[in-house]
């Protein structure tokens, strides 16, 4: 399959490399109910190359995520009667993991609020959050709070048109609008966002630290518009931030490698049939196609 140019190469393996060069990743979401969800990313972690997946669920979601893939491994955190982290919840040390990835199919209550608090004060970490994690900073305007740590380039969001739209007030329809508004907070705070969509955009902030520079993807379809399409990019962009790539980068290569792996699925099963196992099953072609 003939395919675009990628924006810079998948990250070669020496003939000596262990899995300790590929990243230990820890990915926290789900709840009762969507535990598919970060499963997905986990899974797609596993596939963009991560050498080790930790997935830190409510307690009673281990058994569905943990059967989803044998490499996963799972880290059961207290939970509350509805099946959402609870306050209780006390994440594993975050400084033994090379990126961690939030958010999705967590929901919003206190104890993923209190996830999420602790994970923007971590600013030397490597941190991508995505659904729920970006309407809990929406939700409780956590990027204007005096506490935050001043420098977030380390941060790479990935929200939805209609999580943006709850994020900068600008309404989903209003794409330039949605675009300005990603560069105003990549300016201030200096994360990257990624605006999906068709085609998705990552903003980010300009080499020289003024102003914001955009890269516009050429990969994906939609066919790619169907539940758990993002959750496979929160686990690829955590995967590559893992692999020590910067968070520019990592969302670059990851939105075209997720894209192009979209197109192989259209290809194969077309647009309207394919669904979110399709995508994460073509992701292995996809990645053949670069090297
Ligand atoms: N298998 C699972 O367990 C899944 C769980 N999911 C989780 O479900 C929760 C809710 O996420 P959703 O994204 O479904 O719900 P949201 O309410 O965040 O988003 C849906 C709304 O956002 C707007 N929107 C989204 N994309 C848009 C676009 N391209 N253009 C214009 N408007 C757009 C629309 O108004 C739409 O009704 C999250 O926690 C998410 O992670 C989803 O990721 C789907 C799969
Ligand atoms: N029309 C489209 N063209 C290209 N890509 C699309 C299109 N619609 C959706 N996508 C991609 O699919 C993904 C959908 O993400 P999201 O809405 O977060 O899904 P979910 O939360 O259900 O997993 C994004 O990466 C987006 O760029
Ligand atoms: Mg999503």
């Amino acid at each position: 399959m003939s395919h675009p140019a990628p924006p810079l190469p998948f990250p070669a393996r020496a003939s000596d490399a262990h899995k300790g060069d590929f990243g230990r990743v820890l990915l926290i979401g789900g709840s009762r109910g969507m535990a598919g969800s970060i499963a997905l990313s986990s899974m797609a972690a596993l596939k963009t190359g991560s050498g080790l997946v930790s997935t830190a669920i409510p307690d009673r979601c281990l058994e569905t995520v943990a059967g989803f893939h044998p490499g996963i491994m799972t880290i059961p955190l207290a939970e509350t009667g509805d099946g959402q982290f609870s306050l209780s919840a006390t994440l594993p040390s975050i400084d033994s993991f090379d990126a961690v990835g939030v958010g999705p199919g967590m929901r919003t209550g206190p104890g993923s609020l209190r996830i999420v608090e602790s994970l923007l004060e971590k600013n030397d970490c490597l941190r991508v959050m995505d659904a729920d994690a970006i309407n809990l900073l929406s939700e409780h305007r956590l990027l204007e709070s005096p506490a935050l740590p001043r420098d977030q380039s380390k941060l790479v969001l990935t929200p939805h048109p209609g999580e943006l739209a709850r994020l900068t007030g600008v309404s989903a329809g209003d794409r330039d609008g949605q675009l300005a508004a990603a560069e105003s907070l990549v300016e201030k705070h200096g994360m990257t966002i990624v605006v999906k969509g068709g085609p998705t955009v990552v903003v980010g902030r300009a080499a020289d630290g003024r102003g914001a520079v955009r890269f516009v993807n050429n990969t994906g379809n939609p066919g790619m518009a169907s539940a758990g399409s993002g959750d496979v990019l929160t686990g690829i962009v955590t995967s590559l931030l893992g692999q020590r790539l910067s968070p520019w980068d990592a969302a670059r290569l990851g939105v075209f490698v997720h894209g192009l792996a979209g197109d192989i699925a259209a290809a194969n099963h077309s647009q309207p049939a394919m669904t979110c196992v399709e995508l994460l099953q073509s992701l292995p072609e996809a990645i053949g196609l670069l090297n």
